[in-house]
Parts: structure tokens; sequence; C-alpha cells
């Protein structure tokens, strides 16, 4: 494949029990592009992004990222390495404004103590720097003009933006999400992956995503991995994946 390629898996196994949840997977992301992962239920992605996350380690095979071997790292050493998962954050206070959200979510030195004093030394103007940058990040993903609303006011939607933003301001330069567009109309489903669309067209960031409802994504991906019975069994271009039969068999066989 062409480009430049941020993570690679090669020959990832994983078993639990007698169950093979991960069979000899390969699979090539591209910096800067959307991927999307699907399969039947009990095909393998959570096992996958497990692994590739740090959260499971693996009976075989590696993982690297940016051409590094991160297999067998903790989650919090890959997320360091800008590899983030939305979940890893912790939810957003709801009674803090969208821009108080967005820096707690940076991994600065004194992390424990930032919260506490955020709101004075953002008054002091000590975390100037962070602040434009949370404000950059915030324009990015178009809610900039929400940034002293408490987060406890924004729409579902918005609260996945909110998420977005605040992996990116924790130095992801890759992000795997699980259902981006679950529980959010079909609409705003359109406009979150308009936005992840743009994100990585635009600043390069790298995506990986989980969506079951595959016809509300398919459109703004621009590729596919299918997974079933712990196997990669077709990968590439959107419309060729989707329509490939043997994708389409494991549908209905599960
Ligand atoms: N912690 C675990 N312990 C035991 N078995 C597990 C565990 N996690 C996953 N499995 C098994 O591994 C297989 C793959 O499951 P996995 O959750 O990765 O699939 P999935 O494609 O993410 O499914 P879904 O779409 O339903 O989330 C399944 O047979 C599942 O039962």
């Amino acid at each position: 494949m062409a480009g430049d390629i941020i993570l690679r898996v090669e020959d990832l196994e994983k078993r639990f029990g007698g169950i093979v949840a991960l069979d000899k997977v390969n699979l090539e992301i591209e910096r800067g592009k959307v991927t999307l992962l699907i399969g039947p239920n009990g095909s393998g992605k959570t096992t996958l992004v497990n692994v590739i996350s740090g959260f499971y380690k693996p009976d075989g095979g590696r993982v690297l990222f940016k051409g590094r071997d991160i297999t067998g790292m903790s989650p919090h050493e890959i997320s360091k390495l800008g590899l983030v998962r939305t979940f890893q954050i912790p939810k957003p206070f709801t009674n803090l404004t969208v821009l108080e959200n967005v820096l707690t979510a940076a991994d600065s030195p004194g992390e424990n103590v930032y919260l506490a004093g955020l709101a004075r030394r953002l008054w002091l103007g000590f975390e100037k720097r962070a602040a434009a940058r949370a404000f950059e990040i915030l324009g990015w993903v178009g809610l900039d003009h929400m940034w002293d609303r408490r987060s406890g006011e924004l729409s579902g939607g918005q609260m996945k933006l909110l998420e977005i933003a605040r992996a990116i301001m924790k130095g992801a330069e890759m992000i795997i999400m699980d259902e981006p567009a679950a529980g959010v109309n079909p609409r705003l489903a359109g406009s979150i992956m308009e936005r992840i669309k743009y994100l990585a067209r635009e600043k390069g960031i790298t995506f990986l995503i989980i969506e079951h409802r595959i016809g509300l994504v398919k459109e703004y991906v621009d590729r596919v991995y299918a997974m079933s019975m712990g196997k990669v069994i077709a990968s590439g271009k959107p419309d060729e994946v989707l329509n490939n039969p043997v994708v389409l068999e494991s549908y209905l066989g599960g």
C-alpha cells in the first residue's frame, strides 16, 4: 500500500481459553486516513483494538506504531506515544466549560494539581500556550463558539466532538473510536463523520473506527477492513469491501 503507514499489525494472535479471537491478523493503517473496521458480532474487532491499544497482551504477533514495536506496552505508554482510544480519557466534567475540559485532557507535568488550580492559573495566564492550543483544537472540531459553555449543555454529537478534541489535546496522532455514530441521529452522525474526515485530510490525524451503522459512515471512510471469526477476510475501498460476497456472507452466517 502506498503512503506513510502509521500502524502495522503483524500476525496478531489472541486466544481466550479455547476461543481463537484473533487468528494471525495483519493490517496496515495509513497516516491521515479514516479506516473503518467491520465484522459481525464476535468477529474479533474489540479484541483487536484492545490488543493494539495495550489493554490485552497478544499470544503472538506484533504491533508497530510509527515504526516502533509497541507490543505488550501499557495503554498509558501507548497513548503517550500518540495512539489514543477515546474511552481512555476520563469523561468530561459536566460542570466545567468546554475549554476547561479540553485543557484537563492534556498530559501536563502537574496533572493532579492541574485541575484544582485550573481556574486561577488560567486567570493568571500561566497556561496561555495550553489555552491557545485548546482553542485552536476546538476550532478544528467546530466547537470554538461553545468554549465557555458548560459541557453539560452539549448535545450528544457535540460531546463526541469534544472527546475527539480532548484526544488531540492529549497528543493523539491516531485516534481509535468505538461507534462514533452511536446514539446520535443520522444527520448528526453525518456531521461528526464529516468532521473526522476533515481532521484526517487537513490535520493529518489518523482514525480507526469501529461502527455497526455502516450505511451511515461508509461514504466518509477511506478504507475498510472486514473481520470474521478472528481473521481479516477483506480490505480495500469501502464499496469493494462492502459488496464483497465473502463479507456479505459473513454477516448472513452470523
Ligand atoms: N475477555 C474475554 N474473555 C473471553 N472471551 C472473550 C473475551 N473478549 C472477547 N472474547 C471472545 O472473543 C471473540 C471475539 O470477540 P470480540 O468482542 O472481539 O468481537 P467483536 O467483533 O468486537 O464483537 P461485537 O461486534 O459484538 O462487539 C468472541 O468469541 C468473544 O466471545
